[in-house]
């Protein structure tokens, strides 16, 4: 394999601008059958979104991927969403009963635009069978399938059916499997986004690590289609997780679906809990992510978001930050 790197190694390097003002600057990435106004999706986790967060974002036209953590719900959310003529997204699992849920959704006509199977280790014989059983009851479905760290598992799910694949293994803010296992690609999740990306024939969604905006740009240029953040969406008014206050300062609990507080037991714990500082409105956030996302465009000397795939680069190893953190 090439050299790996991490999101902080990387500069892209400007290229001739071509518009008079980032407002020029389209943002807006197709994935499937829908166009949305980013290419970035808020992670399927309990305490970054819950009903009203997908409501608010499928209504303002952003991609979301409901959880799966409250399963007995997703039948009536997605009669709620389709009452609208909202996009349909929801996550599964793996296990026994999910199988039946999935054929109960063909039965009674709920059909899903997305279903994301939402597992730590995606390159494995559950999901590949469960890709399967998706395309076999619910054709129509563009099915999201994680997560992987490897071009062979690219291809494996792929080749499964899945229409798209998930890609970061440990590289999340609240992540412990690169401790507790020794696996992943925390550290080196960008370089992994790109080995798989180069694998890959449909789109790729990089998955965690990502801490400032500038990350998005760098996570298409190497080849990914979307990305999916949490902690960068953790700590909103409109978060699910508990507001906590801490001398006389406000935070936002923020924790992993692999820890002991989403699982209420100490059993194969690859995830911890945490507390964001608390951010304000989440459209505050989603706006500055498209300002920036826009700059980041017009710095590539183009006016979508392609004119990014192609921009140059360097390595600067751990230095883009002169020492200086914010
Ligand atoms: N992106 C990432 O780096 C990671 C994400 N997560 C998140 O945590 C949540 C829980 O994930 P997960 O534990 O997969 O989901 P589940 O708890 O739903 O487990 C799914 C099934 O897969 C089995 N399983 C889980 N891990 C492995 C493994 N390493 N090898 C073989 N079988 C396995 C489980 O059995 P059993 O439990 O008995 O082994 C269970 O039957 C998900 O939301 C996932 O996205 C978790 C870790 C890493
Ligand atoms: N290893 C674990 N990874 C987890 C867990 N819960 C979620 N995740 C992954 O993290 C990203 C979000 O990363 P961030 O850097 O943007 O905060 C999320 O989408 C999952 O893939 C966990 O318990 N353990």
């Amino acid at each position: 394999m090439d050299k790996v790197f991490d999101y902080e190694d990387i500069q892209l390097i400007p290229a001739k601008c071509i518009v008079n003002s980032r407002s020029e600057c389209d943002t807006s990435i197709q994935l499937g059958k829908h166009t949305f106004r980013l290419p970035v999706v808020p992670a399927n986790m309990q305490t970054i979104i819950d009903e009203k967060v997908a409501y608010y974002l499928a209504k303002n036209n952003f991609f979301y991927i409901m959880h799966r953590f409250e399963p007995h719900t997703r039948k009536d959310f997605i009669k709620k969403m389709q009452s609208e003529d909202l996009v349909t997204s929801i996550s599964v699992g793996v296990k026994e009963e999910e199988y039946g849920f999935v054929e109960e959704l063909a039965k009674e006509n709920l059909i899903p635009d997305y279903v994301t199977i939402d597992i730590a280790h995606g390159h494995s014989i559950s999901v590949i069978e469960m890709i399967q059983h998706l395309k076999k009851h619910l054709p129509e479905t563009f099915v999201i399938a994680g997560n992987v760290g490897t071009p062979e598992a690219v291809r494996e799910l792929e080749n499964a059916g899945a229409d798209a694949t998930k890609v970061g293994i440990g590289p999340g803010k609240v992540c412990i499997t690169k401790l507790k296992t020794g696996f992943g690609t925390g550290g080196w999740q960008l370089a992994a986004v790109k080995w798989c990306a180069k694998a890959a024939s449909k789109p790729i969604i990089a998955d965690g690590g990502i801490r400032h905006h500038g990350d998005i740009a760098k996570s298409i240029r190497f080849g990914a289609s979307m990305v999916m953040v949490g902690s960068l969406f953790a700590g909103h008014e409109e978060s699910p997780g508990e507001l906590v206050e801490k001398d006389g300062t406000l935070y936002k609990e923020y924790f992993g679906s692999a820890s002991e507080y989403q699982k209420g037991e100490r059993k194969n714990v690859e995830g911890k809990r945490m507390l964001v500082n608390y951010k304000g409105k989440l459209e505050d956030t989603l706006t500055e992510m498209e300002q920036d996302l826009q700059s980041s465009i017009s710095y590539a000397g183009g006016k979508t978001i392609d004119s990014l795939r192609n921009v140059d680069y360097v390595v600067v190893k751990n230095s883009i930050f002169n020492g200086d953190m914010f």
